[in-house]
């Protein structure tokens, strides 16, 4: 029982320190997860802090800049609003400026003469060089425009050009002078760029140049390009090129992807506008566009001629510049174009010369340069019709060739004494064009850009709203920078605030830390002194489970020992009582035998007795009438009938129990005597023994053999009550079992014997 009860103190115990060690390890789990979770959160914490902290610094910076800065931002507003009215005011007097600049200049220009002569000689080459060619043309006078003609060795002719180029002068310083007339077609004036001279004499070389030596043409649209760039604020200009070649009085597109046999005409799309349907204008954006566009020209126009230098000769190259400006301040749109023709060349041809085609190209050749000529010769003479379409070439130059236009022409000559009457020719020719008087230039206005420049105009006017609505906006930001900055100060201020109540929240969670720190170091230590009375008390437990082990192998051994001397005894009885029982058969054997022979001679005797007995028996009845004639007078006083019948009955019960009694006495003494003598006696002996042994009365063993088999020597199941008795009832041996079967069995036939006797003395 200690035992038991320390093993359950220390199974309670055990569990209890189960429960509390979960406990703790839930805890300390909770306090580490807390521990990690605070430790992070205090981390967080303070990095918010360092950041809230910088961001105050900075937004206490920015709101200390932003207040300084008011007053700097009103009065860049009004700097602003000053320079808004100050670029307006710029505006008009710029586009002021250059509309009189623009006067002045065509002023100058007209001073000067809207036909303007440039005379360039190239040098001698090898060829005439190595022929001893000599150069008949005097530069002294070259600077001032003149150029002197060595004509045999008398006399000088002088030639007063506005530029006199000699050999030595490069492209860079021919193109200079020829600039400001090209920048007039930006300014939207047509214009016409002409080189005119013999064959050999450098017209190529001039407008075309090499790839070294760039000509006319490819600077000319560089230039355009250049000043485009630098007025890109002001204009907007869309410039296209166009390729022609008029050979034999036919016009060429050069820039054509195929050649088509279609003729191409000139036509009239407007007042002082004539172009060439159907011609490639290429829309070219920089100058290596142009290089390529002028390439492709320059090699398609050799295309189908066996010479390139004799095709070159014989035909007209012209490169038409087309420009579209648009003024972006006034909206002013103007569509000009530029002619940069190489002409064929001037020499005259002798009709004994040549012959067919040769002669024909000469003839065409020499046609529309007289046709230019003519042109030249009205305009000289303010003529009222300048004769423009008897030539493809004067034809296509119609609207940049004199009237509202600046030409511009080089007359190219040769310095051989070779060239000499065909230098003088063209200087001749030169010096006609050059005394054409022309009027004052127009700008060619494209009028179709009229409503354009209204819209344009209702645009700025909206843009001028737009721009008082930006000032504006610009003063509604201001005022909300200003409501800004306050609105920081108060962010800044609520974020003081709120790092003061984190400060005070992370105090708070640091003395929470400390305390479940310290709850911790206690449990930690209660733990530690429960795992100690554990050991201890598993230690207990294990030296008393040792010791009630060495108890049990001690009581099972002694037991084992006892039941195996109890086993023996038990044996030897049992063969005590198998012999016994075996004699006690013998002499019930015997004695059934003697009582039998007794029966018979008792027989005799019992009917004498029985003869005595029923006069006994009727003296007692007439005893028993005279008494209940005595009784009747007493029921009378008040006896009850059924009292004196019991009376009589139990006179006839006594009487009976008398006779019967008689009979066993007679019989007993020698049927069942000698067995509760001998028999019986030595086992009721024995079984006395045992039960006090087990702790049993003989009663219940009595019970047991009654219970156990009935009447009819059947084996029923027991009473429950004496389900004990059964059990205790068991070690019984198989030895009694017969001789218990036997008496019972004896028993019954005795009662039945008893019964019959009892039913002969009633029947008799
Ligand atoms: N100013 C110059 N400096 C150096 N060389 C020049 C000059 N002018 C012309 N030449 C050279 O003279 C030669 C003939 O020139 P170019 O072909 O330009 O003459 P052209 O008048 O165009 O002839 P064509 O009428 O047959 O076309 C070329 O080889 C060219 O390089």
């Amino acid at each position: 029982m200690e035992l038991d009860n320390k093993l359950f103190q220390t199974y309670s115990l055990d569990q209890t320190v189960e429960k509390q060690t979960e406990k703790l390890k839930a805890i300390s789990n909770r306090y580490e997860r807390d521990k990690k979770f605070w430790s992070t959160a205090v981390n967080n914490i303070e990095e918010k802090i360092k950041m809230m902290k910088q961001e105050h610094s900075q937004l206490s910076l920015e709101a200390h800049e932003c207040a300084n800065s008011i007053p700097d931002l009103n009065k860049m507003v009004f700097a602003v609003q000053a320079l808004v009215s100050q670029c307006e005011d710029l505006k008009a007097k710029y586009s002021e400026e250059q509309a009189k600049r623009r006067k002045l200049y065509n002023q100058v220009q007209e001073a000067k003469g809207n036909i303007r002569v440039f005379c360039r000689c190239r040098p001698l080459s090898k060829a005439e060089v190595s022929a001893g060619c000599a150069t008949i043309v005097d530069f002294d006078a070259a600077k001032d425009g003149e150029l002197g003609i060595l004509s045999g060795g008398s006399a000088k002719k002088t030639f007063k050009f506005d530029r006199v180029y000699t050999p030595k002068d490069d492209q860079v310083d021919v193109f200079m002078d020829a600039s400001a007339m090209v920048i007039s077609v930006l300014d939207g004036y047509n214009v016409c760029i002409f080189a005119y001279g013999q064959t050999g004499t450098g017209k190529t070389f001039t407008m075309e140049g090499t790839e070294q030596n760039r000509g006319v043409n490819y600077r000319t649209l560089e230039e355009l390009f250049r000043i485009s760039k630098e007025r890109s604020e002001t204009f907007s200009y869309n410039i296209s090129v166009s390729v022609l070649e008029v050979y034999n009085e036919q016009i060429r597109d050069l820039l054509a992807a195929s050649p088509t046999s279609k003729k191409l005409e000139i036509r009239q799309a407007s007042e002082g506008f004539h172009h060439v349907p159907g011609i490639v204008e290429a829309k070219v954006e920089t100058t290596k566009e142009v290089w390529s566009v002028l390439q492709a020209g320059s090699s398609a126009r050799a295309v189908g001629s066996n010479n390139v230098n004799e095709h070159s000769s014989r035909s007209h190259c012209m490169l038409c510049i087309m420009v579209r400006a648009k003024n972006l301040m006034n909206g002013e749109c103007t569509k000009s174009k530029l002619w940069l023709v190489d002409l064929a060349g001037s020499e005259r041809l002798a009709k004994t010369d040549v012959q067919g085609d040769r002669l024909k190209e000469a003839q065409n050749i020499n046609r529309s340069l007289s046709a230019l000529g003519d042109v030249i010769s009205a305009l000289a003479t303010k003529s009222s019709h300048i004769p423009y379409r008897n030539s493809k070439l004067t034809h296509l130059l119609q609207d940049s060739l004199g009237g509202d236009s600046k030409t511009l022409m080089f007359v190219q000559i040769s310095p051989s004494e070779q060239d000499l009457s065909e230098t003088l020719s063209s200087l001749n020719f030169a010096t006609r064009v050059r005394g054409v008087e022309l009027g004052p230039a127009k700008k060619q206005i494209d009028t179709s850009e009229l409503q354009k420049m209204k819209v344009m105009l209702d645009r700025a006017r909206l843009d001028s709203r737009a721009k008082d609505d930006s000032l504006r906006k610009l003063e509604e930001s201001l005022q909300n920078f200003e409501n800004k900055a306050r609105g920081k100060d108060q962010l800044y201020k609520t974020q003081q605030e709120k790092i003061k109540e984190l400060e005070g929240q992370l105090e708070l969670k640091m003395a929470l830390h400390s305390q479940l720190e310290k709850q911790l170091l206690h449990f930690s230590e209660r733990l530690k002194g429960r795992e100690e009375i554990c050991t201890s008390l598993q230690q207990k437990v294990k030296e008393l489970e040792n010791k009630l082990r060495e108890r049990e192998l001690l009581e099972s051994s002694t037991d084992q020992q006892k039941v195996k001397d109890l086993e023996k005894k038990l044996r030897e009885q049992v063969r005590g009582s198998e012999s016994h029982s075996i004699t006690l058969q013998h002499k019930v054997g015997e004695l059934e035998r003697k009582l039998k022979e007794k029966e018979n001679n008792s027989e005799s005797l019992l009917l004498q007795k029985i003869k005595e007995l029923e006069d006994k028996l009727k003296e007692q009845e007439q005893q028993l009438a005279c008494a209940l004639t005595v009784d009747s007078t007493a029921s009378v006083r008040g006896t009850p009938l059924e009292g004196r019948c019991f009376v009589r009955d139990e006179l006839m019960n006594e009487a009976e129990h008398h006779i019967l009694r008689s009979s066993n006495s007679m019989n007993r003494p020698r049927s069942q005597g000698s067995i509760s003598l001998k028999g019986n006696d030595s086992l009721h002996d024995t079984r006395r023994k045992r039960l006090s042994r087990n702790g049993e009365t003989e009663n219940n063993n009595i019970i047991v053999s009654t219970s156990v088999i009935d009447n009819k020597g059947r084996q029923s199941d027991p009473p429950k009550p004496f389900v004990r008795v059964t059990r205790t009832a068991k070690p019984v041996t198989n030895a009694q079992r017969p001789f218990t079967h036997n008496r019972t069995s004896r028993d019954q036939v005795q009662g039945i014997k008893e019964k019959d006797n009892k039913k002969r003395i009633w029947s008799r």
